[in-house]
């Protein structure tokens, strides 16, 4: 690149949930510069729409008729991510247990898989520095030719722990339920499932503490950036 510059870094950050994917992304990208891409929020976004449009979820054929409408726009700074729909900000409103529930069935639904695909494609390719982009088909299907490629994974049980501290107090049995159901959705769909891409490096975060997670992302990084 001219004058020296850095060329921009694509790194793909995918796995489970509850594995501190938006966690690890978020402070990696700020500590390098780089964008920040959440695309559980976009999908999260799209079904929230669906579901205050009154759209019958259980009904893909009617999911992907309405799937090109709602424009969604996603704010890649690490530092301040936002997410919106028709020009509302929904960053709460797509957490609530009532999105969280549905949607997989909404992400599973090829349409939408593809509107959100080409939306995250041209996030990355304008990023100037380069992004973060997490999520679960990132590395398969998303950015196949990212520069770098994270599989998170931890135990339910770590990731049920984690989840119900965030959530103050959530019953842990019932937390780690709704996880493993939400992945086996995630996983067994037909389009683009969550999965592990072949040159993925895994990292375990059962026994590490997020900043060790961090850590480990960013020396993968460089290390990249370096051509080791
Ligand atoms: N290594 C870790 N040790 C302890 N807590 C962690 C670790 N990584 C993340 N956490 C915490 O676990 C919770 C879930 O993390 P995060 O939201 O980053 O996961 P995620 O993989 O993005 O989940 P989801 O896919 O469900 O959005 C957060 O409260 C976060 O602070
Ligand atoms: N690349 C992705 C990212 C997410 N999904 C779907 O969205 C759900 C919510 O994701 P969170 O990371 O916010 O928990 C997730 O359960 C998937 O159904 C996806 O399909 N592909």
């Amino acid at each position: 690149m001219e004058n020296g510059a850095a060329q921009p870094v694509i790194v793909a950050i995918d796995g489970p949930s509850g594995t501190g994917k938006s966690s690890t992304s978020k402070a990696v990208a700020a500590q390098l510069g780089l964008s920040y891409l959440d695309t559980g929020a976009q999908y999260r976004a799209i079904t929230w729409w669906m579901v205050t449009s009154g759209i019958d979820i259980e009904d893909p054929t009617a999911i992907a008729a309405v799937a090109g409408k709602p424009e969604i726009v996603s704010g890649t700074d690490p530092l301040d991510p936002t997410i919106s729909v028709d020009g509302t900000d929904v960053a709460a409103a797509i957490r609530t247990q009532e999105v969280t529930s549905q949607v997989s069935a909404v992400s599973a639904v090829p349409e939408v898989r593809s509107r959100i695909t080409e939306l995250q494609r041209s996030l990355a390719a304008a990023a100037e520095q380069g992004i973060v982009v997490e999520g679960r088909d990132i590395g398969t299907t998303v950015l196949p030719d990212a520069d770098l490629k994270v599989f998170l994974t931890a135990s339910a049980e770590a990731r049920a722990a984690r989840r119900s501290g965030e959530l103050k107090g959530a019953d842990v049995a019932a937390t780690r339920e709704a996880l493993i159901k939400r992945d086996a959705a995630d996983s067994s769909r037909k389009t683009s499932p969550l999965a592990k891409a072949d040159d993925a490096v895994e990292v375990d975060t059962t026994e590490l503490t997020l900043a060790q997670v961090i850590e480990c992302v960013v020396t993968l990084v460089e290390e990249k950036r370096a051509g080791k």
